[in-house]
């Protein structure tokens, strides 16, 4: 698999085929002498039992560096879809935990699997003294197999585990779909630039917190087009362990956003005295509290979150506002072709190396005068940002720039409007990236399902 490995240790990638396998990398890092040395990284793939047998029966002879065995986790595996995927990222979160602080991985990675119940293939990818990791794996039969092209095969990146809003707005974008958990939004990105995923659901503003940053940061960074958005109400609930009581948590834990969302409501629910804790993701504050079995500690999550991890619900819809909802956009390697006939919105970014505010005048008088409505306007300060590599490369990157504004307005890069006035904005810019022309999500907040990408068979419309 062509990885380069961007993070100091553990996930980096999942590979998804839930029918019957399921595979994710993982590297794990030599901690003994106190320097962290990477030593190795290793494509575990857990082997899905066929149902009614236990996975040392399917003829599956242990290798060198392979287990067998059965414990907790084994009637999951052998369970529905649902419960198949969820085991695989609580199994793969706890190998990619567990391996980093191990002085030998692949022990490491055997006990993970040995302590939850499966049949875990170790085939691990030399690093030490060898440089397997930069050598171009050698193609096998079934990388030669055309891309999915339905809905049921379509796989689909998120951020979080099973339970997440990201997933059930994976869900909501492709009905039918099979949803890639990713531990974080990189992973994502990279799933679907990988060829492990053919499209990445991210979240991107949300009515109450607003901007998520680091996604429109990753945007610029990575080379994948916005295909479609599609928007969530999302509903708190306040989760503990069955017969925990209010009055019995001292510590609130979940997501930045789902905290901030529910602030308020927090600061004024009786018999509620806990301090606030940051975590990856809803659903994975919920599967910690579950896991470690922690009576004093609550999470902020979905109902699907409580159902998934065993967990009751002390409060529901703990959102400080009723009507909250976080847009999704959905991302892919290809643009879609914009059209004319849909109600379309198009997103761009761009900077501007001159001084004062001149120049943003005149950038949204260009959409102005021509009656283009803009839907959002945010501004990100200037980082030393790494940009996609033909950007970088263009003549057009930003120098020197206070400022990259992102715009989204409501029209389709099809219509001749747009052409001119996007015409207009480069002449006054130092850099512009159309991130995506797709259509609006038009469906009302109660339910339903989102315009997607209508380029594609995996189209919901
Ligand atoms: O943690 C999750 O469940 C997510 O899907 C992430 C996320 C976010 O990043 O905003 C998505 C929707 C909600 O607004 C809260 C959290």
């Amino acid at each position: 698999m062509p990885f380069h490995n961007p993070f100091p240790s553990q996930l980096l990638a999942f590979e998804a085929a839930p029918a019957t396998s399921f595979s994710f990398l993982v590297s794990y890092q030599q901690i003994a002498t106190e320097e962290e040395e990477l030593i190795g990284m290793a494509v575990v793939n857990i082997v899905k039992p066929p149902i009614g047998q236990s996975p040392n029966l399917q003829g599956r002879a242990p290798r060198r560096g392979s287990v067998v065995v059965r414990s907790s986790l084994q009637g999951a595996v052998v369970g529905n879809r649902t419960e198949w995927l969820t085991s695989c990222a609580v199994l793969s979160s706890k190998v990619a935990a567990l391996a980093p602080h191990s002085t030998n991985g692949h022990l490491a990675l055997a006990a993970a699997a040995a302590s939850n119940g499966a049949v875990l293939d170790l085939d691990p990818v030399k690093t030490i003294n060898g440089s397997a990791r930069n050598l171009p794996a050698p193609l096998r039969i079934a990388d030669l197999s055309p891309a999915p092209m339905h809905g049921s095969e379509l796989r689909v990146a998120y951020q979080g585990m099973p339970g997440a809003y990201s997933e059930k707005a994976s869900v909501k974008a492709y009905p039918g779909s099979d949803a890639i958990p990713c531990d974080q939004f990189e992973v994502a990105f990279q799933a679907v630039e990988n060829w492990i995923a053919d499209r990445a659901v991210l979240p991107v503003e949300n009515s109450l917190g607003g901007s998520i940053h680091r996604n429109y940061d990753l945007l610029l960074r990575h080379r994948l087009h916005i295909v479609g958005e599609v928007q969530l109400p999302v509903h708190h609930c306040l989760l503990a362990l069955p017969g925990v009581r209010k009055e019995d948590v001292t510590r609130v834990i979940s997501h930045p956003q789902a905290l901030a969302q529910c602030e308020h409501t927090l600061t004024r629910m009786a018999g509620l005295n806990a301090a606030r804790e940051a975590f990856d993701d809803t659903a994975g504050a919920a599967e910690y509290v579950a896991a470690n079995g922690l009576r004093d500690t609550a999470a902020i999550a979905s109902s699907r979150a409580a159902e998934l991890y065993g967990m009751e619900v002390l409060a529901d819809g703990i959102q400080d506002d009723s009507g909250n909802v976080t847009r999704f956009v959905m991302l892919a390697r290809e643009p879609i072709v914009p059209r004319m006939d849909l109600p379309f919105k198009t997103s761009i970014v761009f900077a501007h190396d001159k001084e004062g505010t001149s120049v943003l005048f005149k950038v949204l008088s260009a959409f102005a005068f021509r009656d283009i409505s803009l839907t959002k306007i945010d501004s990100r300060p200037h980082r030393p940002i790494r940009l996609a590599a033909d950007d970088a490369g263009s003549g057009t990157a930003p120098k020197q720039f206070e400022y990259m504004f992102y715009v989204d307005f409501q029209a389709s890069l099809a219509d001749p409007r747009v052409q001119n006035a996007l015409a207009e904005v480069q002449e006054f810019t130092s850099f512009l990236r159309v991130l995506g022309s797709y259509p609006m999500d038009m469906t009302p907040m109660a339910a339903g399902v989102a315009s997607s990408d209508s380029s594609s068979a995996y189209s919901s419309s």
